[in-house]
C-alpha cells in the first residue's frame, strides 16, 4: 500500500495557522514523517529491538504521543516476553482513529490499549519500557519536567525511556549547519521551498525543540541512573535512559 502523499503546505496560504495534528495531517502522516525525520525507520527498527531486551515479564509498554501507532506496531513485533500489556495514547482523535485500523492491520496475540488522552493526565504504572517518540518536543517546555519525573516515577527498577526528538545545538554556526543539512534532506525527498518555509511557519509556535544537554539534565533530575544518545543523524536525535 503506498501513503497517501503529504501536499499540506504545496499551495501558498494567506495565512499560515500553527500546526495541528488533524485530520489533514492524520491522513498523510506516514507519508509526512518520513519524508521530514531522517532516521525515523531505523530509530522504529532499533524501537524493535530494544522492546526484545529491555521489555520485562508482566509489565507495561506506554507509547506517548503513538499519533498512528508505527511505534506501538514495531514494539509489539519485538516483544518476547510473557504477559505484556501495551499502552499507546495520543490526544489527536483523528490520531486514534486512524491508529485503530493501523494495529488491527498487523496480527499479534500482544494487547494494545488505545488511549485519546492528554498524556500529562495519565498514570504509569509497572512500566519497563516508556517511548516518547518525536512527542516532547510538542508539550509545554514547563511541563516537561514534570512528565520525565512522572515516567521515572512509574518505571520499574531497570526499565527504560526512549525519548527521540529534534534538537537544537548550542554552537550557533554547528546548529546552522544541521538545521541546513536537514533542509536539504526534505529537499531531496520531494518538498519545495514554499512547503519547507510554510511549514516552518506552522510550527515555529508549537514545536520547541530542547538541546541533547537539557535532556540529559531533565533525566538525571528525574532519577534516571544513565542515559545516552543512541541514534543522531543531523539535528535529529534519539536518546534512551536508564532507571
Ligand atoms: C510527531 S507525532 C509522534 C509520532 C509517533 N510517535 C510515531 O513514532 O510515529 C507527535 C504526536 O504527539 C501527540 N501529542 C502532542 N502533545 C500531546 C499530549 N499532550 N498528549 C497526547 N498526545 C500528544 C500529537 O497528537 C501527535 O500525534
Ligand atoms: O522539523 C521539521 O521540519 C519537521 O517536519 C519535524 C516534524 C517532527 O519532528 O515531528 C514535525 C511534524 C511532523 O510530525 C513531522 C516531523
Amino acid at each position: 500500500m503506498t501513503a497517501k502523499q503529504d501536499r499540506i503546505f504545496s499551495k501558498p496560504l494567506s495565512k499560515v495557522g500553527d500546526f495541528r495534528f488533524d485530520d489533514k495531517v492524520a491522513s498523510v502522516f506516514p507519508d509526512m514523517i518520513s519524508r521530514s525525520i531522517p532516521g525515523y525507520g531505523e530509530i522504529l527498527t532499533t524501537l524493535s529491538q530494544l522492546a526484545g531486551r529491555c521489555v520485562q515479564a508482566n509489565s507495561q509498554v506506554y507509547d506517548l504521543g503513538c499519533s498512528l501507532g508505527a511505534a506501538t506496531i514495531a514494539i509489539r513485533r519485538g516483544i518476547q516476553q510473557p504477559d505484556v500489556k501495551i499502552i499507546a495514547i495520543d490526544n489527536s482523535e483523528a490520531m486514534v482513529k486512524r491508529a485503530q485500523d493501523h494495529l488491527q492491520a498487523f496480527v499479534s496475540d500482544i494487547p494494545v490499549e488505545l488511549i485519546c488522552a492528554d498524556i500529562r493526565d495519565v498514570t504509569i504504572e509497572n512500566a519497563s519500557l516508556v517511548v516518547l517518540n518525536f512527542t516532547l518536543q510538542f508539550l509545554a517546555p514547563d511541563d516537561r519536567d514534570a512528565l520525565i519525573t512522572k515516567i521515572y516515577q512509574g518505571l520499574k527498577p531497570g526499565g527504560i525511556l526512549v525519548v527521540s526528538e529534534k534538537l537544537v545545538f548550542e554552537q550557533p554556526k554547528i546548529h546552522e549547519l544541521l538545521y541546513d543539512i536537514h533542509l536539504d534532506f526534505k529537499r531531496a525527498n520531494g518538498y519545495s521551498e514554499l512547503e519547507i518555509s510554510q511549514k516552518r511557519t506552522a510550527l515555529e509556535n508549537v514545536m520547541k525543540p530542547d538541546s541533547r544537554e537539557q535532556h540529559q539534565a531533565r533525566f538525571a533530575h528525574a532519577g534516571f541512573a544513565e542515559s545516552e544518545l543512541w541514534f543522531q543523524c543531523y539535528n535529529f536525535a534519539s536518546m534512551v535512559a536508564i532507571k
